[in-house]
C-alpha cells in the first residue's frame, strides 16, 4: 500500500523530466521522434476501425503523425461538463474547446467506440502500468469500453517517462503497449 502523496510525487518529478527533455529538443527533433513512435505502431494503428486519439496538451507527444497512418476514422474525447465521465466523438471537422480547456469535436459529432486507444500518460512502466493526470478520466474510461469489446490501449511516452514501478490503485487500467521513439513495451 502507499499514500496518494506517492503517486503526486512522482507525477511532479516526470512532469519535470519531460519538460526538461522535450525543452531540449529541437522543432525538427521532436517531430523525427515523434515519427518514430508513429512507426513503432503503424501496424496496429492502421488496423484500427476507430482510432481514439487526444489534442496534445504541453510536453506531451504529439499524436498527429500516428493519426496520420489510421485507416478508419479518428475520435477525441469528449466532455459534457467537467463532472461528466469522459465518452468519444469522431472528428469530421472544426475542433472546439471543452470544459477542461482541451479541444473536442463540438456536440454535435457522432459519438464513437474506439477499438484503438492512443493514451497520454506521465509515466508508465514496461509491464504497463499507467501513471496519468490524476483525475482518473482515462481510467474509468479504458474500464467502460473494454467492458464493451475488444480494445487495444497504447501508450504513448518519451522514453524519460519510463519507471521501473509505479505505485499502483485497483482501479487502474494496465496498458498493452506502450510506444516510445526509440521502443514499444507490449504485454505478453
Ligand atoms: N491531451 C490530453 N487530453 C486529455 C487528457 C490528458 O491527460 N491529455 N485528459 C486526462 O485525463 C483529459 C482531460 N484532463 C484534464 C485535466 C485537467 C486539466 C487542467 O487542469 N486544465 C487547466 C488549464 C486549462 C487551460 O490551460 O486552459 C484548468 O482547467 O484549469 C486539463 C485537462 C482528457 N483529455
Ligand atoms: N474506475 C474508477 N471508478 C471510480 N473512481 C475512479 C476509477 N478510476 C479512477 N478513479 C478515481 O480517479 C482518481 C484519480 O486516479 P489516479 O490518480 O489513479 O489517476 P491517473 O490514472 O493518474 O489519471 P488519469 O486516468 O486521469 O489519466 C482517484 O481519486 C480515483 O478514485
Amino acid at each position: 500500500m502507499h499514500d496518494l502523496s506517492a503517486k503526486d510525487r512522482l507525477r511532479r518529478d516526470l512532469r519535470a523530466a519531460r519538460a526538461a527533455h522535450v525543452g531540449g529538443l529541437s522543432d525538427t527533433g521532436r517531430r523525427a521522434a515523434e515519427q518514430a513512435v508513429a512507426e513503432q505502431i503503424q501496424d496496429v494503428v492502421a488496423a484500427a476501425s476507430c482510432l481514439g486519439s487526444y489534442a496534445p496538451m504541453g510536453h506531451e507527444i504529439n499524436p498527429a503523425a500516428i493519426e496520420e497512418r489510421g485507416k478508419g476514422v479518428i475520435a477525441l474525447p469528449w466532455f459534457s461538463n467537467r463532472a461528466s465521465p469522459m465518452m468519444f466523438r469522431n472528428v469530421t471537422g472544426a475542433l472546439e474547446p471543452g470544459p477542461w480547456g482541451v479541444m473536442q469535436p463540438p456536440s454535435r459529432a457522432a459519438p464513437s467506440r474506439p477499438d484503438v486507444l492512443l493514451v497520454p500518460l506521465v509515466g508508465a512502466t514496461p509491464a504497463g502500468d499507467r501513471l496519468g493526470q490524476g483525475q482518473g478520466h482515462f481510467d474509468r474510461c479504458i474500464s467502460a469500453l473494454r467492458g464493451e469489446g475488444p480494445l487495444t490501449t497504447i501508450g504513448l511516452a518519451w522514453d524519460c517517462q519510463m519507471v521501473e514501478e509505479v505505485p499502483t490503485d485497483t482501479w487502474d487500467e494496465m496498458l498493452d503497449m506502450i510506444a516510445t521513439p526509440t521502443r514499444l513495451y507490449a504485454r505478453a
